[in-house]
């Protein structure tokens, strides 16, 4: 029988060998460096690639300094970064796996000293502090900072890069009307609300030709918030804009109780990907290949990606392969008698 977890998947010029994704995953393991490479970042991503994951999505990437989550995260702000996240690529190339880097702002999530931006001065938390309402000047120097990221990331040869786009974070807040109360061109319908993803992926483009993955939180788990039409209606706009996959997650927008089960949020790939007719990536709790496999075989979704199932397991795709009968090759160790 043919099986689709290991079958190879094709976005422009590059094809992954499989259909598994090691899922962005911020590791806050920079310390301090200015967002730059660490020793660590080698063995994590490189430990997958060997485990032979397709793609290896490195974690949330700032393009500014005050984008960063916290000061442990990577960053691609500068041209001094290029030579860390070049020898990362290096790394996972090594094994055959393709390597992804997830462009990132984080906007009122910003856990920083300086002062921190989004489309409107509202807090996420008390934690949190209240965010500078971004003005148009700062709205397109983070714009051009996304191009620049996207510039950088093709430098240190990424195969795929990926737009954050969920989570609540900086473009979630401008999509979402739960955050964004602008009364200017970027706030107010939905298609305002929808500019500024719009401009970046443009700005990206620009320099950037090869497959682009725009990750969204498909549901916002509040009764104000935008809804499964407003995420086909964006899904479309990416899709004409040259988006080759929408990632499709969910939550983060605002605090709210969310109840997860096993491939929770897989309805959302899986509508998305049938109304706008646009490839998608499935996420959450997905932990067994032949949960995987009935994803993929019942074309819910294109790609699958994995977190937490990958950072107790870097050989996951063995366990799967064996769950399904499949020969995966791969390092000899893998069958080994002892
Ligand atoms: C430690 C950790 C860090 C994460 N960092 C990111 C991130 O940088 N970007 C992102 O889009 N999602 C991030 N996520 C979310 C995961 O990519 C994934 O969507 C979520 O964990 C659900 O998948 P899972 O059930 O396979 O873990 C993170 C999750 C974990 C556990």
């Amino acid at each position: 029988m043919k099986h689709l977890l290991f079958s190879p998947y094709t976005i422009k010029s590059v094809t992954l060998k499989n259909r598994i994704v090691m899922s962005p995953m911020c590791m806050y393991s920079s310390h301090n460096q200015d967002g730059h490479t660490q020793p660590f970042h080698l063995a994590h991503y490189e430990s997958r690639a060997a485990g032979q994951v397709g793609l290896v999505m490195t974690e949330a990437t700032s393009v500014t300094p005050e984008g960063r989550i916290s000061h442990e995260d990577l960053g691609i702000w500068s041209d001094d970064h290029t030579e860390g996240l070049s020898t990362l690529t290096e790394a996972i190339h090594r094994h055959g796996a393709k390597a992804g880097i997830q462009l990132a702002h984080a906007g009122r999530k910003a856990n920083l000293d300086s002062d921190i931006y989004a489309p409107s001065a509202s807090s996420f938390s008390e934690s949190l502090k209240t965010p500078v309402e971004m003005n148009e000047q700062q709205i397109s120097y983070t714009v051009q900072s996304f191009k620049e990221g996207a510039e950088r990331a093709k430098e240190s040869r990424f195969d795929i890069i990926e737009l954050h786009g969920a989570h609540g974070y900086l473009i979630n807040q401008f999509l979402s009307p739960l955050t964004n109360f602008r009364t200017d061109k970027y706030g107010g319908s939905r298609e305002k609300r929808y500019r500024f993803l719009s401009e970046i992926i443009d700005a990206v483009r620009e320099s950037w030709t090869g497959p682009l993955f725009v990750r969204i939180s498909g549901a916002e788990y509040h009764e104000n918030g935008n809804k499964m039409e407003d995420f086909i209606y964006f899904a479309e706009k990416m899709k004409a804009q040259g988006v080759d996959l929408i990632d499709v997650s969910s939550g983060g927008v605002v605090p709210a109780p969310i109840d997860p089960y096993p491939g929770y949020q897989v309805k959302y790939a899986e509508k998305i990907k049938a109304e706008a007719g646009i490839d998608t990536g499935a996420v959450g709790l997905i932990t067994s290949g032949n949960q995987a496999e009935e994803i993929l075989r019942n074309e819910r979704a294109d790609l699958i990606f994995l977190a937490r199932a990958l950072l107790k397991n870097p050989y996951w795709p063995k366990q799967a392969a064996d769950e399904l009968g499949y020969k995966l090759e791969g390092p000899r160790q893998y069958t080994r008698a002892w």
